[in-house]
């Protein structure tokens, strides 16, 4: 049943209270961007919520953007358990994509819709030290790994929060593109979910948002599961439910939990206004990842 404004602004004003002055990570997925209406409410909920007194805090993705770059120049996109093989010619495709043209046209989208967001790569203020990411393969109890080289994929060394420390006590809303910097200067291709994940646990973020095109994590029987812990969650990792870029993702809101971030919630980006949702209504959208299932007494909201 549709509700009206009134009985929804009712049923926020709890969460409003509850996340008002804390951090909120939101990564948003390349596929979550898809037309202009999406991407104008997409602003909208990011521009209120620092409005009403939270810090959100976006990671953007683009792999899609990327991809489609990579073939105007006649580069084909190549793909290990998740993560784009990255030679230096699809480098610096990959940076010119994410941190000259997807952050800026967010940071302008925040911008025209009454927000004030600054872009930064991880290369602005040491933001996001990375380095190589090695990725192994199972050959038998009784053979080394094999390493697989998938080029400048970068994995998160550290994030210097110091300059998201001092935007959180602004006006402004930081949006940053997973670029990574290495130790020598190097520059790495990032996952943006590792990256989101990182961020959420540096700041030891209230709630990390997950959007991606997807109602949220499936079960095998392709229903939604609305709630999860960590350990259920884990579990699932070591069955065949979850699959391609599912799989980092349920990795890294295991990950985050663990680190100290209270919440996860993987959504659908599809949905207008879809962070509002999860974050302001008493069922929530999409999949929660918890680190353990609150009593009813406590005082949360239960969900599944
Ligand atoms: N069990 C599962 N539940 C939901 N999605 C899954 C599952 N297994 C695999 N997927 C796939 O994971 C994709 C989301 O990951 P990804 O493509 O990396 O998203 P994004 O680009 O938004 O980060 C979905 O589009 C879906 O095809
Ligand atoms: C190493 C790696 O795979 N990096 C990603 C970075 C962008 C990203 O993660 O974008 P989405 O969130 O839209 O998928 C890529 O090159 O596509």
């Amino acid at each position: 049943m549709m509700r009206d404004t009134a009985s929804l602004l009712i049923e926020a004003l709890p969460y409003i209270r509850q996340f008002s002055g804390k951090t909120i990570v939101i990564k948003y997925g390349g596929h979550a961007m898809k037309d202009e209406a999406l991407k104008e409410s997409f602003a909208k909920d990011v521009v209120l919520m620092k409005y009403i007194g939270i810090h959100p805090v976006v990671v953007h993705g683009g792999g899609p953007q990327i991809g489609r770059m990579l073939e105007r120049v006649g580069k084909k996109s190549d793909f290990r358990a998740g993560m784009r093989v990255t030679d230096e010619d699809t480098m610096d495709v990959v940076e010119m994509v994410l941190a000259g043209k997807v952050n800026k046209e967010i940071v302008a989208l925040i911008n025209r819709h009454g927000g004030r967001a600054i872009g930064l790569s991880g290369k602005d203020g040491q933001l996001i030290e990375a380095r190589k990411m090695h990725l192994y393969r199972y050959q038998g109890d009784d053979q080394p790994p094999e390493i697989i080289d998938i080029g400048l994929v970068g994995e998160v060394r550290r994030i210097n929060v110091e300059i998201l420390k001092v935007l959180e006590q602004s006006r402004v809303i930081p949006v940053i593109a997973p670029v990574g910097v290495g130790p020598d200067g190097e520059t790495y291709n990032i996952n943006a979910d590792l990256v989101a994940g990182s961020v959420a646990s540096a700041l030891n973020a209230e709630k990390l948002l997950l959007m991606t095109d997807v109602p949220g994590v499936l079960d095998g029987a392709g229903q939604l599961i609305s709630s999860m812990t960590v350990a259920e969650a884990a579990d699932l990792m070591q069955d065949e439910t979850l699959k391609g870029g599912m799989i980092p993702k349920v990795q890294c809101a295991i990950d985050a939990v663990q680190a100290g971030v209270r919440k996860v919630a993987i959504v659908d980006g599809r949905i207008p206004h879809s962070v509002l949702l999860e974050l302001f209504t008493d069922s929530g959208i999409g999949t929660e990842i918890v680190g353990r299932r609150p009593r009813r007494d406590e005082g949360e909201r239960t969900r599944g």
